[in-house]
Formats: C-alpha cells, sequence, structure tokens
C-alpha cells in the first residue's frame, strides 16, 4: 500500500476532525512498525511521543517523526498533554498497568496481544472499563488481535455467518513460524501463538471456548532445549464444535497460517498465500500457491494496517472498532486453561465469568 492509498475506514472519521495525537509505548518490532504505520500509512493521527526502556531505541525511532518527542516513563508518556490516545507495544508483563493507566485517565488505549498475562487481571482490566463505559458511554480498549482484519478472515467469517458452508462443525488451523526467539517456553507458545487461534475460532464460530486439550507429539531436532514443538491444541466450543490447531514455531522454513472451516454443506481454507481456497460439490476448483511467507508482518502487513486505521477512526469518534476488553479477557482464560491441560495432559474447562 503507497502512503496516498485511503485506507477503507479512514473516510468514515471526517476530514475537519484534528488529528488524533498517539503515543507509542514500546518501539521493538512492533511499536515501530506501529510508529511508521501510523506517520504514513495511517491517515487523521499523528504520533507526539514514544517511549522505551531502551531510550536509544526511543531515540532513533522519534528522529523518524517530525514533532515526536521521547518520554522515558511510559505512565508520564500516558499523562503527556499533547497525548489522545496510546498503542500498547510493550512486552506482555507491562499491559496491565498501562492499560489501566489510560483507562484511568479515560485515554483511548490499542493494546498489543495480550491484554494482560493472565485472566484474573485481564478481568480487572473488563471491569475498569466497564466501569468507566457506564459513566460516560465510551468504550475504551481495543486489544490487538489483527486477524480480525485480515482480508482472508473476514472473508471466511463473512462465508461461516452467511451461513454458506451450512452449519459450521470444525476448524482446522495450522500456525507455523520458522523460528522463535531464545528464551521461548511451551507456556509462552499458547500465551503468545495459539492466543490467536483462539480469537479466531471465537471470532469464526461466534461462541466461546469450554475446554481445552493439549497434546505434546515428538518434537523437531529444532526446538529450543526444553520446548516441546509442535503442539496440537484442542479446543472445544460451547456449542459442541471442535477447534485442532497445529502450532509448530521452529518449522526452520516460513511463516504459515492456515485456517480451514469445514461445515454441514462445504468447506473452506485460507492461508495458502492464494486468497480463500473453497471445495464443494458441484462446479469449481481450488487455487493452489505458491509463494513463500517469511513472517507475520508481510503475511499480516495490511490486516496491521486495517486495524490500526479503524482504531485511529473509532478513537476519534470516542469508541473502538475491533475486538474488546472482553475478547482480551476470554483468549487469556482459554489460555490459562491450555497452559493448565499443558501441565496435567489433561481436557481442562476453561473458567470463565459471565459476560
Ligand atoms: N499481533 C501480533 O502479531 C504480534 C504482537 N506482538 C506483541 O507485541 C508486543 C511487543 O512485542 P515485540 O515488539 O515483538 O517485542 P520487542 O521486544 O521487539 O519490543 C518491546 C519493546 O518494549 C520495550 N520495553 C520494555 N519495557 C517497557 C516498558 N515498561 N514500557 C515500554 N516499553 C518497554 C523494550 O525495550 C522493547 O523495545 C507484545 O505484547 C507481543 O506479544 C508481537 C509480535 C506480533
Ligand atoms: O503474535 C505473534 C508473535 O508474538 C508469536 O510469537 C507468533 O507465533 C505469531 O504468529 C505472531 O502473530
Amino acid at each position: 500500500m503507497t502512503a496516498a492509498e485511503v485506507l477503507p475506514a479512514a473516510a468514515a472519521a471526517g476530514p475537519d476532525t484534528a488529528d488524533l495525537r498517539v503515543a507509542v509505548l514500546g518501539v521493538g518490532l512492533m511499536g515501530a512498525d506501529h510508529v511508521a504505520r501510523l506517520s504514513r500509512r495511517v491517515s487523521g493521527a499523528r504520533v507526539t511521543v514514544v517511549s522505551d526502556a531502551a531510550t536509544d531505541r526511543a531515540d532513533q525511532v522519534a528522529a523518524e517523526v517530525p514533532g515526536c518527542r521521547v518520554v522515558p516513563d511510559p505512565l508520564a508518556a500516558i499523562a503527556d498533554p499533547e497525548v489522545d490516545a496510546v498503542v500498547v507495544a510493550s512486552p506482555g508483563r507491562f499491559h496491565e498497568e498501562q492499560v489501566l493507566a489510560c483507562i484511568e485517565r479515560g485515554t483511548p488505549v490499542l493494546c498489543e496481544k495480550p491484554l494482560t498475562m493472565d485472566a484474573d487481571s485481564s478481568l480487572a482490566v473488563v471491569r475498569a472499563e466497564d466501569a468507566h463505559t457506564a459513566r460516560t458511554g465510551r468504550r475504551l480498549v481495543q486489544v490487538g488481535f489483527m486477524r480480525r482484519f485480515d482480508p482472508e478472515y473476514a472473508a471466511l467469517r463473512e462465508l461461516v455467518a452467511s451461513g454458506g458452508l451450512g452449519e459450521p462443525l470444525l476448524v482446522h488451523c495450522a500456525h507455523r513460524n520458522p523460528a522463535v526467539p531464545a528464551g521461548v517456553t511451551t507456556e509462552s507458545v499458547v500465551n503468545d501463538s495459539v492466543v490467536h487461534e483462539v480469537d479466531v475460532a471465537r471470532f469464526l464460530l461466534g461462541e466461546e471456548i469450554a475446554a481445552v486439550t493439549v497434546l505434546r507429539p515428538r518434537s523437531t531436532r529444532r526446538a529450543a532445549e526444553g520446548l516441546s514443538d509442535p503442539l496440537v491444541v484442542l479446543l472445544e466450543t460451547t456449542g459442541g464444535r471442535l477447534v485442532d490447531v497445529e502450532c509448530f514455531v521452529s518449522t526452520g522454513l516460513a511463516y504459515e497460517v492456515r485456517t480451514e472451516v469445514v461445515g454441514e454443506d462445504g468447506s473452506a481454507l485460507i492461508g495458502l498465500d492464494a486468497g480463500l481456497v473453497r471445495q464443494q460439490a458441484g462446479p469449481g476448483g481450488a487455487v493452489r500457491g505458491t509463494a513463500v511467507t517469511p513472517g507475520f508482518r508481510e503475511r499480516f502487513g495490511r490486516a496491521y494496517d486495517v486495524e490500526v486505521q479503524r482504531w485511529v477512526d473509532a478513537a476519534r469518534r470516542g469508541g473502538i472498532d475491533g475486538p474488546g476488553a472482553w475478547d482480551g479477557y476470554a483468549a487469556q482464560a482459554v489460555c490459562a486453561a491450555g497452559v493448565e491441560a499443558l501441565r496435567t495432559g489433561r481436557r481442562t474447562e476453561v473458567r470463565m465469568e459471565e459476560r
């Protein structure tokens, strides 16, 4: 996409509203990308503040953006008078404090996944936001489950929701990374990688996950010491549908994220680098892709752009447009059951509050 191209939701915000002044907390891989997209590809926003524990990195990123300052303390960045909204792209363990500080000030926030590190703290965020919404009528928290903005996932959901596949019965997912950074553990694969399929399952099927089972097949020789890789995760939904997830994070090959929904009247598959591949009785054939995608930034580049544009437009109108705090909480509750299932080797029911 070029800088001149206007993203789909941009027009809705109206041309005469002042730019949203955004602070980006954490300018590592994701945060620096978000700064670049907010500065060059998204309309209606500009980055006025960046904050990072590594101040040299923050200096470097700020130097590329006219009018952007470094505020080393993330809480001071949230409170800065030149900040209307915040993107949280710090490591997950800092999200709770930073998102709660945004809610406290009534500041819209786009928080990268995970919302927080566990279900209880995510629920605390849900409750804090609910209290704000009860007072003001406004939602503040959007969570960075970007796959919902990917054109292929959007088309798949539309097909499922329109009844095009009949009643959905099964979802088959593969989530493969060529490699992951040192220090990744089997638990963190559930929390950081499988969490996307948890959200995808809820998004595609429109129901909660009731139970999780995690199987550990023989590990690849490429797996780091102590890492079980691949994993097979089974998610059972409240409506009795089954979602299987192969999560394989050290394939040594490419970034592959595939999702296939099998319904009573047909199936549909995305993630072959070839658009949506649909198979059903009657005329029509399948397309096979050949390209190799190196990583999530390439595979989901468009999805991140659309996600951030829609968040900016919604924040300027005083709301959110995408997965919210409840979705972040639900995903954490399922991942907590996943980590428990990993530890015990048993099917584990998800403990979740009523919505
Ligand atoms: N949606 C997606 O596909 C992806 C999401 N993520 C999520 O994005 C977040 C950031 O991940 P990466 O960019 O890969 O990590 P990273 O390690 O590249 O960057 C994190 C940055 O935060 C800085 N930092 C450390 N403590 C901080 C604090 N208290 N406040 C502000 N900044 C602080 C670090 O110095 C570093 O520059 C994580 O929550 C991760 O799960 C990461 C990769 C893909
Ligand atoms: O969120 C992400 C990473 O944190 C995670 O490590 C990868 O497995 C995912 O594919 C990516 O989308």
